[in-house]
């Protein structure tokens, strides 16, 4: 009823020194009013008795002055200590959200959704501010206000301050009645703005596929179909506001004109002064200030509690991911790389992925992994990174179940090159110094030389601070990929997987970066997961996978000899590139 609930409460706690000191404020400047209304009233009543003097004008207007003054710096206070209360709020709640993103790791966008966590932890966020900064202290003020003003007036005027008391009582709970209907249909207008959120980006980002393939009208005319939805609940939930306002206005309208009744009456009937008959009228009006206040926050309180049950969604998904205690394992082991003992993995509750996996990822060696697309290979690669834990079955790392090891560290050790490497926004600089804070220029043009990047860097006017533009729009795919690969070099990583990380480039950038792998391959451990079986015939060992299952191992050689599923790719392989010589279409 009165949009507080446990949760919010226990949201509210690091922040509650600065609501109560926002209501101490308040209360403070209620009293600075009473205060002026007293001084307005005692000058007028002077003014209509004519015994006004100069000087008692003078003091007067000094008096108020400088308690306007002091009202001035106690509104400063109070918008600092919202300041304060908001900023306090949206750190510790952004860094909850930061964490939970961690622990949930890859899979919080298949739990929550990008665009869902971005609205919870932007506009989620900014509406729980509200509510925590502007709402919370409103509610405790309106509370106590209105039975401060009472005591000031029931000595004077006793039936006056019954009506206005018990009217700015009931106001309250009336305007939440409305607003219990209008909280129904939050979760409407939440859901409408999150859908028309993701749909809005998705269709900012794929614009150019949509043109592409003829859509792009259709696309407009969903999105703009999406929007009236959301237009539509947003005007009901306005309408359903400004019924209430009315509501609360007449109760408000009606209780003060029968208070100056009564005002009135005891001023004609000699009860008191015309001083005090102004003073008590001014006092009146105040009364319902609070409650005004307070209803004018209730719209964006109400978006702050359905934005709570949206941020509370977020922080209360559950990895999968369990930590195990670690165990003690020998010298060897511990520099042992990645052992699969009958792994078996599926996501969520699909069909089974992963069958059965045993394989081993040496130091020091190449490890390829190869089979037809959608066979598993990228899955493996999750596994080893620890996006996800296997469903049966361990995989160990250095002798050690990965699920005793924070992801985190694992990353330290362990790096992964994708399909498409995510480039960010900003400069060559920002994006390789992001694996590595403190690299000197020299590292850097040193990795940028690795993928045969660093003479297109010198050609460029700002070197290394060239702007790359939006997630590196202004490179070409494969300088992406490269710039990628060297901030992986510039990791140091023990570990490197390689993920297809050629099948998005253009032939010139493919043959760069199978020159970097080879290079990296003479110091480092590699996972290569690659559709070109010409490029892995020098791995130490390579897994032959179909469907789910490890169906052959071993070297290039002792796979051919077998003329098992291997030597049947690389010969469908060879007959398919044959049919390209000499840069053309051979068909005969
Ligand atoms: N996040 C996911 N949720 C549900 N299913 C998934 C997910 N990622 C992959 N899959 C499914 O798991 C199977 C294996 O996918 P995976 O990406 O590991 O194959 P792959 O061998 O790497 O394929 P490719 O060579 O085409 O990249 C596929 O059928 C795919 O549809």
């Amino acid at each position: 009823m009165l949009l507080i609930n446990r949760k919010l409460i226990e949201l509210a706690k690091p922040s509650a020194k600065w609501i109560f000191a926002m209501v101490f404020v308040k209360l403070a400047l209620l009293f600075t009013v009473m205060y002026i209304f007293g001084i307005t009233g005692k000058v007028q009543g002077l003014l209509y008795t004519q015994e006004l003097t100069p000087q008692l004008l003078f003091n007067a207007i000094i008096v108020m002055s400088l308690i306007a003054l002091v009202r001035f710096i106690g509104n400063l206070i109070d918008g600092e200590l919202a300041y304060k209360c908001s900023a306090d709020l949206r750190i510790d709640l952004r860094h909850k959200i930061y964490k939970k993103m961690l622990e949930l790791g890859i899979g919080y966008s298949e739990s929550m959704g990008t665009t869902n966590a971005v609205t919870a932890s932007v506009d989620g966020i900014e509406a729980l501010e509200t509510y925590f900064s502007k709402y919370l202290p409103a509610l405790i003020y309106c509370f106590i206000a209105p039975f401060v003003l009472f005591f000031r007036m029931t000595g004077s005027a006793p039936e006056a301050a019954w009506v206005l008391l018990v009217a700015s009582l009931i106001v309250l709970p009336i305007n939440q009645l409305f607003r219990k209907v209008v909280r129904l249909l939050k979760g409407e207008y939440w859901s409408k703005f999150n859908n028309l959120n993701t749909y809005y980006y998705d269709s900012l980002e794929g614009l150019n596929t949509f043109v592409l393939y003829d859509s792009d009208e259709k696309r407009r005319e969903d999105l703009s179909k999406k929007c009236w939805d959301f237009r539509n609940v947003t005007m009901r939930v306005l309408r359903l506001n400004f019924n209430s306002v009315i509501i609360s206005e007449m109760i408000i309208y009606i209780s003060s004109a029968i208070a100056i009744v009564f005002i009135s009456q005891n001023f004609v009937a000699g009860g008191f002064g015309f001083g005090r008959a102004i003073f008590l009228l001014l006092l009146a009006d105040t009364f319902f200030a609070p409650v005004r206040d307070l209803m004018s926050t209730g719209h964006s309180a109400m978006n702050g509690v359905a934005a709570a049950e949206n941020v509370f969604g977020l922080l209360k998904l559950k990895s999968d991911r369990e930590n195990l205690a670690q165990v003690d394992v020998d010298g060897t082991s511990q520099k042992s790389g990645f052992v699969l003992n009958q792994v078996g993995f599926q996501y969520g509750q699909d069909r089974q992925i992963l069958k059965n996996i045993s394989m081993k990822v040496e130091r020091g060696k190449v490890t390829a992994i190869v089979g037809q697309s959608g066979c598993g290979k990228s899955t493996i690669a999750n596994l080893l990174m620890r996006f996800y834990d296997a469903n049966s079955g361990t995989v160990y790392l250095d002798g050690q179940d990965i699920k005793t090891q924070d992801p985190q560290q694992i990353h330290k050790k362990v790096c992964i090159v994708p399909q498409n490497t995510y480039i960010f926004t900003g400069t060559i600089l920002d994006n390789l110094k992001m694996a590595k804070t403190d690299a000197t220029v020299e590292e850097m043009m040193k990795a940028l030389d690795m993928v045969n990047l660093s003479s297109f860097v010198k050609q460029q006017p700002e070197g290394l601070d060239t702007n790359i533009g939006e997630r590196g729009g202004k490179l070409s795919g494969g300088q992406k990929q490269k710039l990628g690969i060297a901030r992986a070099i510039l990791m140091d990583a023990d570990i490197y997987i390689f993920d297809e990380a050629t099948s998005n480039v253009d032939v010139e950038s493919e043959d760069d970066i199978w020159e970097c792998i080879g290079k990296l391959a003479r110091n480092n451990t590699l996972v290569v997961i690659s559709h070109r079986l010409s490029t892995i015939r020098k791995a130490d060992c390579i897994y032959v996978m179909d469907k789910g299952e490890i169906k052959e191992s071993g070297s290039h050689n002792s796979l051919m000899k077998k003329r098992g599923l291997y030597s049947y790719m690389v010969t469908e392989q060879e007959s398919l590139e044959g049919l390209f010589e000499g840069g053309e279409l051979c068909v005969s």
